[in-house]
């Protein structure tokens, strides 16, 4: 699925725009990384394409998945997934009826359903723990039941903030190896915010630095985002 951002702003309500407007594609299959200093808006954009914006902001620009227009669709229908860095899990279901929450409703019937969660913990290496209480499990075991939560819905673009950060080195990689690999092979457009190089050079696609907004009449230079984009093999670039 193809992300589309055009001219997208976010603005605290009654203040000037966090960072010059963004105007971005994200094609199906790439992940495209959002950069810049604390606080600059990258989790606000996020928000934005997600739904998710806080009352507190307005938004401007036009974000669309696969030419559909977005900005209308509650968070629900958007087919738009998330991942932060605090895995959170529903505390009073089991890590396989957290699963079965997010499993999309296209898999029907009970047995098929949990077929479909127990293959999806096995493929995540949480085979035999449908029935354990989320607050047993390890942070590791908890982020891959929540990114396999999130994948079971079938969304066509990912929000991904911070996903990898609360982990150590090896299931980093991991988790990271496996996220980028499903997004490539199901087509799902993703935007992934991170300060960490390894996450950047993992995803092979592009890089969006957010950059301060220079309030007119201000002396200061306003400078604009910058885009750099990776290779992409399939057009036959090579770096
Ligand atoms: N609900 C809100 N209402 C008004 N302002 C907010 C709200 N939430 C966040 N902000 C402000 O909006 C700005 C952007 O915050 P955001 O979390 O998007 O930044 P960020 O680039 O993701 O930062 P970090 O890298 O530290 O996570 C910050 O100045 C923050 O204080």
């Amino acid at each position: 699925m193809t992300l589309e951002l055009h001219e997208v702003a976010v603005a605290p309500k009654g203040a000037g725009p966090l960072f010059p407007p963004i105007t971005l594609t994200v094609r199906p299959g790439e992940v495209a990384t959002v950069m810049g200093p604390s606080g600059i808006g990258k989790s606000t954009l996020l928000d934005a394409v997600g739904a998710h914006l806080a009352h507190g902001f307005t938004l401007s620009g036009s974000i669309r998945l696969d030419g559909r227009d977005l900005l209308p669709l509650p968070p629900e229908t958007r087919r738009v997934g998330l991942m932060f860095q605090e895995a959170v899990l529903f505390p009073h279901l089991s890590v396989g009826d957290n699963l079965a929450f997010g499993l999309a409703r296209s898999v029907r019937g009970r047995a098929a359903r949990r077929a479909a969660v127990e293959a999806a913990l096995d493929r995540a290496g949480l085979a035999d723990l449908y029935d354990r209480d989320p607050a047993t499990l390890s942070g590791g075991q908890r982020s891959r039941a929540a990114l396999m939560r999130t994948l079971l819905a079938e969304p066509r673009a990912l929000l991904l903030d911070e996903p990898f950060s609360k982990l150590d080195a090896t299931l980093r990689g991991d988790l990271r190896a496996f996220t980028f690999t499903h997004i490539r092979s199901r087509k799902i457009s993703a935007l992934l915010v991170t300060h960490d190089p390894a996450d950047v050079e993992a995803t092979g696609g592009s890089v969006i630095e957010l950059t301060e907004w220079a309030p007119r009449g201000s002396t200061r230079e306003c400078p604009h985002h910058t885009r750099r984009r990776n290779p992409d093999p399939e057009r036959g670039e090579t770096p």
